[in-house]
């Protein structure tokens, strides 16, 4: 039988999966979610001082107190409206570190959004409009269960853009300091959001004040920054930030390790127009003997935005960060941009940043659109207590199911130790014949984008890899259950280490928390967390380097006895699409 997906009710139900049998499917193509946008409850965030918006209000007014009645009246009403919130947003267990009183406004902005469903109703200049739209199509994954071709005519704003151009549109040329705060799911096109209004920000500079603009474009300068934390993401940003060069005439350029502090004065001096780089390498510019006015150069910077905000904001990061920002000295637009609000972020923007303007989508804090999650005991025969084991066959049962036809599959694996890494690759490739790299810190960069770049790029076609090695796997056993459209793969004897067959068709990656923030991993269709993640921040990264934008995708998260507790709470989460926090 042709296994054709899950009914669209059942693609969003997580399914406890009996150790034996894995389930395998891929949840249907999901469509973008009604456009709607909320206003977050991250109280000091609102009240802007140059965009008109709505305050937060975190609780309904409570009428001015008159005596003992009103008081304990008053005090009901709190509790209430408390617990009602608690239980809007769900615990998961003893998760948490997520910004809970995320209050969603679908009425007034929502409604707005949902009129947006094309760039030509956005205020952004034609010709920057056409060359983003035909980057977007470019980039965006193919869509492979069907046979619908991207391209620039049908490229619509995701959700997130649309909010997101249409309120930074209002006031981009005003010469006030803006700051803007964008956050959404992960995968739902943020590096867009921010990137056309930096774009169109550049370009109507040059058209709007050709005298200015004269006076500017040979000298040496920086016009605008992206700061992201990691190397990764350094590249990622740049291959995108790069296509703006031929088709609307832009110099980007990219500070990277591998960068020359020659290159980079050579770049400088033909003008940058935008820089994408790390804090740490910003700060740098200010220990370059042979730059010797770093504040020159920095003085026409007026646009900046810092992408995985909330990890370049974090303990770790804040001081070099803010060290970074503070070296602009006229920034016109601060963007900050992040898939999680953390409470500690939330902190820290009330006190450094307490006028930043949020701009959210709904889904915040939810897991992916159309995600398919699958939990599997560790603890439970066959595997009895080994979770190497439930991986090995969680790993074949992938690599032989009907997903994915006529192209390569790929897998990445999250642990939260980055010492458990070698463990797992080794026994992966030596006992279980797979093919797995592994990630972590320790490597070079070199050696990290070497293992990454695959699982970077899209699936490639079957026909285009070499013929698979022939392997002795026994065949696998297909069952439907009853009364469902799930197909089961059933390994013979599969308590049995020697039985597992080796198999090489599919690509693994092993990594740590390093590579789950903000990775674009084109097409993966699943991820293993073989650890359950100490966060729900870090739940929500991870899970979501797959069912990116309109993609489907399988989580497949093993448990034991000590976290199983845990995982029952989210089956309860996804099926009701309720937000982590
Ligand atoms: N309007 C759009 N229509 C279709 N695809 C899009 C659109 N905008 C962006 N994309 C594609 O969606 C994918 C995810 O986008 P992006 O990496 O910006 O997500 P993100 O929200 O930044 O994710 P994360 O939170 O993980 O960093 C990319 O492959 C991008 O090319």
């Amino acid at each position: 039988m042709v296994n054709n997906g899950f009914s669209a009710a059942s693609q969003l139900e997580t399914k406890l999966i009996s150790p034996m049998a894995l389930v395998f499917n891929l949840a249907a193509l999901p469509r973008w979610s009604s456009p709607v946008v909320l206003r977050m409850g991250l109280r000091s965030y609102a009240g802007g001082p140059r965009t008109k918006h709505k305050k937060f209000s975190p609780q309904p007014p409570v009428p001015a107190s008159n005596g003992n009645k009103n008081r304990k009246q008053n005090k009901r009403g709190r509790k209430n409206d408390a617990k009602a919130k608690t239980e809007q947003a769900f615990n998961f267990g003893q998760y948490g570190g997520l910004k809970k009183d995320v209050d969603v406004d679908v009425n007034t902005t929502g409604k707005l959004i949902q009129k947006i469903s094309n760039f030509d109703q956005l205020l952004i200049l034609p010709s920057v409009r056409d060359a983003m739209k035909e980057i977007i199509s470019k980039e965006s994954l193919k869509i492979q269960d069907n046979n619908t071709k991207n391209t620039s005519e049908n490229i619509i704003p995701s959700p997130i853009q649309a909010v997101a151009i249409k309120k930074i549109s209002k006031t981009l040329m005003s010469p006030k300091l803006q700051l803007h705060a964008i956050a959404a799911e992960t995968g739902s096109g943020k590096t867009m959001a921010y990137l056309i209004p930096l774009i169109d920000y550049l370009k109507r500079q040059e058209l709007e004040t050709p005298e200015l603009w004269e006076t500017l474009k040979e000298k040496a300068l920086i016009r605008s920054i992206i700061l992201v934390p990691t190397h990764e993401l350094v590249d990622q940003v740049y291959e995108t930030v790069s296509k703006t060069n031929s088709s609307l005439g832009l110099n980007s350029f990219k500070w990277d390790k591998t960068t020359s502090y020659r290159d980079l004065l050579d770049h400088i001096k033909n003008r940058i127009d935008i820089l994408v780089t790390t804090p740490a390498k910003l700060l740098n510019l200010f220990s370059i003997r042979m730059i010797s006015r770093p504040d020159k150069i920095l003085s026409k910077v007026g646009f900046v935005v810092l992408d995985e905000a909330d990890t370049l904001l974090d303990r770790s990061w804040l001081e070099e960060t803010h060290s970074a920002i503070k070296k602009i000295p006229n920034i016109n637009h601060l963007i900050f941009c992040s898939a999680t609000i953390p409470q500690e972020f939330n902190k820290t923007m009330q006190r450094l940043f307490p006028t930043v303007v949020p701009i959210m989508t709904p889904r915040l804090h939810k897991l992916p659109f159309g995600l398919d999650f699958k939990v599997i005991n560790s603890a439970l025969s066959p595997f009895k207590g080994s979770k190497i084991k439930a991986l090995a066959q969680t790993l074949y049962a992938i690599s032989n199911d009907d997903t994915e036809p006529g192209f390569e599959k790929r897998c990445v694996i999250f642990v939260n130790e980055k010492k458990d890494v070698p463990e797992i690759i080794d026994t992966l490739n030596s006992k279980f014949g797979h093919n797995a790299v592994g990630l972590t810190g320790d490597d070079t960069t070199e050696e990290r984008s070497e293992k990454i770049t695959p699982f970077l790029s899209s699936p490639r076609p079957i026909s285009q890899l070499r013929p698979p090695e022939p392997s002795p796997e026994p065949p696998l056993k297909r069952l439907e259950i009853p009364d469902s459209n799930i197909v089961i793969g059933e390994l013979k004897k599969a308590n049995s280490d020697a039985i597992i067959p080796k198999k090489k068709s599919l690509h693994v990656l092993v990594a740590t928390d390093l590579m789950a923030r903000g990775l674009n991993f084109k097409g993966v269709r699943n991820v293993v967390l073989y650890d359950v993640p100490k966060t729900s921040i870090d739940l929500i990264h991870r899970v979501g380097r797959t069912a990116r934008m309109k993609q489907g995708g399988r989580v497949f998260m093993l448990i034991d006895n000590r976290t199983k507790s845990w995982a029952k709470a989210l089956p309860k989460i996804i099926k009701k699409h309720q937000r982590l926090s």
